[in-house]
């Protein structure tokens, strides 16, 4: 058999080729100067950016819609973050876009899909995601109208992801684990990092377990575009009541996936390693992986799961469950202690207090805001 050759970086990583090196020190930089090692607002915010660099792309429209994962968000920041859609994005791509100097041979494609390969690191139960180094800069930015929004039909949903890269339904439902480490800033104006799910510092299954117990009310306003009510909405000071997503709701309740979604209740290993396969073909949406280089060994271990089961919130149970699949028993959980509705921390160490990182930059949000006040 043919023999693979190696390189061996200064720091002893063994990898197929010298360039991925050159990812060692953009890696602690990233942790240094904008994730800080956390899995809090900056490391969520790179995930984010990942699936909306990548998913900007169109079979039926031809490659003049968008190239994919090219790092167009990075190279036209006036343009793919102002539209709608992308409401929020400006933050991690100011983030980034003092690292296309620092490490100038390094493609914005490569730099959008490797930060949020390492920030989910900082996430315990989060999978080594693969990287595939050597994407070419993008030439030009993606049209408007191909991020999934909440307020979409999952028949669009579900169309839009077959488009972009042949996405199948279970693996839309893989792509939404990402939502377990994921808050929303401008879905309900009023609320600042309303989480989606109880643990958002922890790359769990509680996301699709908390999908599906009843709606009860809204953490701040109510009925706001793409949003349906959730069974865990008390909010108290930077404390935010849980928020659901529409297109969340949709999917773990539509006859095509809501068998997918149940299934990762309780199944940490298969969520992630699912997460984890269609991360590999969302992050080449656009390109050959026969053409890059397979940089994966560069990408730190994660963070172990916590070894937690998944747990119905306090003051929920069995009787809170609305089930749309059929066919497949759903698991038995207990219930966390607690005679009180669950109050979601605001920051991975408990407290309230916590500052993300956020670089002026020449990106701004749909209206021209430019967030820099997010926390
Ligand atoms: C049906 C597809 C999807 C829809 C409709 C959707 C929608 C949204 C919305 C509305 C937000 C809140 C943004 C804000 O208000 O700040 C959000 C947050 C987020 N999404 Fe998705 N999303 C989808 C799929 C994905 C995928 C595939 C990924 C990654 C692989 C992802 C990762 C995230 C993350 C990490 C956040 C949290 C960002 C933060 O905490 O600041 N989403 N998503
Ligand atoms: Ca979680
Ligand atoms: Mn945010």
């Amino acid at each position: 058999a043919p023999t693979q050759s190696t390189v061996t970086c200064s720091d002893g990583t063994v990898v197929p080729d010298s360039v991925c090196c050159e990812f060692i020190p953009l890696r602690e930089a990233l942790n240094d100067q904008v994730i800080q090692s956390d899995c809090g607002e900056d490391a969520h915010e790179l995930l984010r950016l990942t699936f909306h660099d990548a998913i900007a792309i169109s079979q039926s429209l031809g490659p003049s819609a968008g190239g994919g994962a090219d790092g167009s968000m990075l190279l036209f920041p006036t343009v793919e973050p102002a539209f709608f859609a992308n409401l929020g994005i400006a933050d991690s791509v100011n983030n980034l876009i003092p690292f296309m100097s620092q490490f100038p041979n390094i493609s914005p494609g490569d730099l959008v899909q490797f930060a949020g390969a390492v920030a989910i690191t900082n996430c315990p139960g989060a999978p080594q995601l693969e990287f595939l180094a050597g994407r070419p800069n993008g030439t030009a930015p993606a049209i408007d109208g191909l991020i999934p929004e909440p307020q979409d039909s999952i028949d669009d949903i579900l169309a839009r992801f077959d488009d972009a890269g042949g996405f199948t339904p279970f693996e839309v439902v893989s792509l939404l684990a990402s939502h377990t480490v994921a808050r929303a800033d401008h879905v309900d104006p009023t609320l600042d990092a309303a989480p989606f799910d109880s643990t958002p510092f922890t790359f769990d299954t509680q996301i699709f377990l908390e999908v599906l117990l009843k709606g009860t009310g809204f953490p701040g306003t109510d009925n706001n575009t793409g949003e349906v009510a959730s069974p865990i909405p008390v909010t108290n000071g930077t404390d935010v009541g849980e928020l659901r997503l529409q297109s969340d709701f949709g999917l773990a309740h539509d006859s095509r996936t809501a068998c997918f979604w149940q299934g990762f209740v309780n199944q940490q290993d298969f969520m992630a390693q699912s997460f984890k396969a269609a991360m590999a073909k969302l992050a080449v949406l656009g390109h050959n992986a026969a053409d890059l280089v397979n940089c994966s060994a560069v990408i730190p271990t994660p963070l172990p799961a916590t070894g937690k089961p998944a747990t119905f919130p306090a003051t929920l149970g069995p009787d809170d469950l609305e089930l749309s699949c059929t066919t497949e028993p759903f698991p038995s959980l207990t219930t966390d202690p607690g005679a009180q509705e669950t109050l979601i921390p605001h920051c991975s160490d408990g407290s309230m207090d916590c500052e993300s990182v956020q670089f002026d930059g020449p990106a701004t949000n749909f209206g021209g805001d430019d967030d820099d006040d997010d926390s």
